[in-house]
Order: C-alpha cells, then structure tokens, then sequence
C-alpha cells in the first residue's frame, strides 16, 4: 500500500487532492511555493487564499522546502499549473525519490512542445511514461473539498500503478476508476478547458441552454477527433475524463475557465478577466493555442478551439467569433 505522498503545489486543486488522500487516511505532506501558505495548512490546518472556510485534516501537513516534502515519498502528486510544470519539476529531479509513482493534475498542453502533461513529466524526470498516472474527471476543487461525491479516473499504462493509486485515493466520497487510456484522458482534460472558455462566453453574451449544450456537445466532437487521431481510445470521450469534466466544468459557475469565458463574453478584456482570476489558473487560455497547433499538426478540425484562439490572443470580438462559427460551411454531423 503506498501510505506516504507528497503533493507539490497548494493551490486549489492540490490542496482539494491532498485533503481527498488525507481522508482516505494517507500521511500527506504538500509542498506550498510561499512559506506563508505552507505555514497556514500546517498550523491552522487552512488554506484560506484558495479554499476559504474548508478545514484540512490534521493529518495534512506542509512545507516550503522540497527535498523536507518529497524526503521518503512513495507517490509523488505533481499539481502546478501546465505551462509551469516543465521549470518546476526540473528544479525537483534530483530530490524524487527513486521508485516514486509520479501522479499528475495538470490539464493542459505545454506550449511550443505541444506535449501532454505525461510526455512532459517522462521527459524531465527520467522515468518510463508507464510509471506516470493521470488523474482527470468531474473534480471541481472546492466540491471535492466539502466533500461532495465524484468520480474520477486514474490513468496509466501500467495498470498495476492506477490500482495502487486507487487504493490510496479512495474514500467515502471520492470514488476513482482505472483506465489505461493516458492519451485520451490529458486529451479530454485539456481541451475541455477550452470548450468551457466557449461555454462562459456564451453565457456573458446572455445565451442560454440551447447554446451551452451544442458547444458542449459539438466540443465534444472535436476532442474526441483529436483524441482518436493521436491513439486514443474513443469510449474515453464518453467517459468521466470526457463528457463527464466536459459538463461538469461547462457547467458550473465554480471553474476558473467558465468563469474566464463569461468575462470575455461580457466584454471584459483578457486583462480584466486575468486579474479578476487572482493568480488562479485558467488553463484553457493558454491550451486554446497549443491544442489548435497540435490539431494544424494533425491535420484535425476543432473550430470551437480556433475560435477561442482568436478571442484571446488575436483580438476577436466573441460575437464575430460566434457568427463566424456558425456561418461555416454546411457538414454532416459526424463528418
Ligand atoms: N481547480 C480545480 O478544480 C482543478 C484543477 N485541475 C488542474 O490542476 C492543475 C493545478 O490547478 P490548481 O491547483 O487548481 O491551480 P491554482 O492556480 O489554484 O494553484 C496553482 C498552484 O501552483 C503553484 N505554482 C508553482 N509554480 C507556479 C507557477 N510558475 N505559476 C503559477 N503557479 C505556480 C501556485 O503557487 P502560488 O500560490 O504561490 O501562486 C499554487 O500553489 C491545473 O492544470 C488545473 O487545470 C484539475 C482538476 C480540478
Ligand atoms: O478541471 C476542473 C474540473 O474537473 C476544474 O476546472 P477549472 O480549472 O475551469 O476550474
């Protein structure tokens, strides 16, 4: 049984996963960037600047030093955001302990490379893709926090290391699923960020559900087409690292990049939206380039994601990006 994890990084989401560990009664120890968050979760069992009001078990505790966090660590839970993970985990190689599981959170696609979260991980730490687990789903941070029930899956190609993850994971409320589909997991969990970005903005353009539920459902389409294209495995889209995040994130007022989205949609800019954000990642900005490049790559359709490509970074109105996806040519539905 792996009993001791680290968890790198204390925002929302690392802290909701580590809390999730800590109940499913492993010693867990989570590395904070600022010394001044590691010392709240450790002293007053809070991390109020991303979970404000969620009391973390007694068993968690925290440091702002590395090598004193990843000292004796079975698993290793990798949770920055996806454009920094490659200069993070650079600085942590030499302290992994050897024979580590390495988990990762991050949803994204590194831009430049185009790499998933994995390639990234296996690259800069030396170890075998198969000894690498994703974890992706329907797990809004703060949910999970409070304790809500979700499912997840944890993906890897060793089957052997989702189970012993899974083991370490579950508890009352968390109830992971292995899977060894790792493309088609960090395929589904990067690109519904962007499609949740499309969702926002068409809510803050004051659309409604019928909207909502064709980008969702024709985002879908188009993950499921990058998906397929580079391995993976097309029941993974009907899955809960598929359209289970897909709508939960499209859904909620709680994600960062629905959140994001409806402020673009509102006419706010990609300032005022990153401000308001506080710090918080929105990975869906970022990955709406790198996913629309690795599509180009490939040869694959995802007009949603160029569309949202061209809100954020290339200056185009919502509404024009909206009409313009609308007035393209005329297809069948699965063509
Ligand atoms: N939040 C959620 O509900 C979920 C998030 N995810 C994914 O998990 C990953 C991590 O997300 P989450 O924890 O929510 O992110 P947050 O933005 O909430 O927190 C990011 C954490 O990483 C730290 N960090 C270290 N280096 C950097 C850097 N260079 N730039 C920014 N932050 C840095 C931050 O430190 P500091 O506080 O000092 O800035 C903070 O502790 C993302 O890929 C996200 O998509 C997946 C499922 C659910
Ligand atoms: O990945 C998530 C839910 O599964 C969180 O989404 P946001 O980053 O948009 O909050």
């Amino acid at each position: 049984m792996v009993q001791r994890i680290t968890v790198l990084g204390a925002g929302s989401w690392g802290t909701a996963f580590a809390k999730v560990l800590a109940d499913a009664g492993r010693d867990v120890t989570m590395w904070a960037r600022r010394e001044e968050v590691a010392g709240e979760i450790r002293d007053r069992h809070t991390n109020s600047g991303y979970l404000p009001g969620i009391d973390l078990p007694d068993r968690l505790t925290a440091t702002h030093d590395p090598g004193d966090a990843l000292s004796g660590a079975e698993a290793v839970v990798l949770a920055v955001p996806s454009q920094s993970l490659r200069a993070n985990l650079s600085g942590w190689r030499e302290l992994l302990p050897s024979g580590a599981v390495l988990v990762s959170l991050a949803k994204g696609v590194e831009l430049g490379t185009l790499k998933r979260m994995s390639e990234v991980i296996a690259e800069i730490s030396g170890v075998s893709g198969n000894e690498i687990v994703v974890v992706s789903g329907p797990n809004l941070a703060r949910e999970i926090a409070q304790g809500q029930p979700a499912g997840a899956v944890l993906a890897c190609t060793d089957h052997d290391r989702a189970v012993a993850i899974q083991q370490a994971s579950f508890n009352s409320y968390f109830r992971p699923y292995t899977n060894t589909d790792v493309v088609g997991c960090e395929v589904g969990g990067a690109a519904k960020n962007v499609i949740a970005l499309s969702c926002g903005m068409a809510v803050g353009m004051g659309l409604g559900a019928n909207t909502t539920a064709t980008l969702i459902t024709r985002g879908l389409a188009e993950m499921a087409r990058l998906g397929t294209k580079l391995g993976a495995d097309p029941l993974t889209f009907a899955g809960l690292a598929g359209v289970g995040d897909l709508v939960a994130t499209c859904s909620s007022p709680l994600s960062r990049n629905r959140t994001f989205g409806e402020r673009l949609g509102r006419g706010e800019t990609l300032e005022q939206a990153q401000a308001a954000a506080g710090g918080q990642v929105a990975e869906g900005v970022m990955s709406c380039t790198s996913i629309r490049e690795l599509a180009r790559k490939h040869g694959v359709d995802m007009p949603i994601t160029d569309a949202m490509h061209r809100v954020c970074h290339e200056g185009a109105d919502p509404r024009q990006a909206g009409a313009e996806l609308l007035g393209r040519r005329q297809k069948h539905e699965w063509s």
